[in-house]
């Protein structure tokens, strides 16, 4: 996939102002506004895998090793801010696999190499620290982040504004 295909032909702002309907009933939520923006798109947007781990990012990467076909790799880490759950290595993975980003409720590490990726990063903050590798964590299960309870499957809508979870995909 090309990358042209993940930039945003939206905008969130719009799309909340557009959708007071939804973002009422909870179809649509936006995150709190705790994550930091890396990776060279700004902007991406896709359908949801969910990851719940904690300190331990053997699962992160068996995820990134299989094809992203432009969906967005959502990591549970429980807010964890002593070590990094994804580092230069898997975001060349994640963009080389065709993923459109990851959105971690953790660390990240080797932020220069990750802003040098296709892709969209959003992270709590920076850690030098690697992770355990004991492969311990749930996949495809529905996880709490920034607010929000988020399902495999749900479309992630991300800029410079913030980040959007819509239960559908948006008809933007
Ligand atoms: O392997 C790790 O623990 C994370 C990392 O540093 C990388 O992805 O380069």
């Amino acid at each position: 996939m090309r990358l042209e295909q993940y930039m945003a032909s939206y905008a969130t702002a719009e799309v909340c102002d557009t959708n007071a309907a939804i973002l009422a009933n909870g179809d649509l939520r936006i995150l709190q506004p705790v994550f930091q923006i890396y990776g060279q798109c700004r902007a991406f947007s896709g359908p949801i895998v969910t990851l719940k781990v904690f300190e331990d990012n053997v699962l992160v990467r068996e995820l990134l090793e299989t094809k992203g076909e432009g969906r967005v790799l959502v990591i549970d880490g429980g807010g964890s801010m002593r070590c990094a759950l994804v580092g230069g290595n898997l975001g060349q993975l994640a963009q080389n696999m065709g993923w459109a980003g990851i959105v971690v409720n953790g660390c990240i590490r080797d932020v220069d190499e990750i802003n040098s990726c296709g892709i969209g990063v959003r992270a709590l903050a920076s850690h030098p620290q690697k992770s355990n590798k004991k492969g311990i964590g749930e996949k495809h299960i529905p996880i709490y982040v920034a607010g929000s309870l988020i399902q495999e499957g749900e479309w992630l809508y991300a800029d410079s504004d913030g980040i959007l979870i819509s239960k559908m995909e948006l008809s933007i």
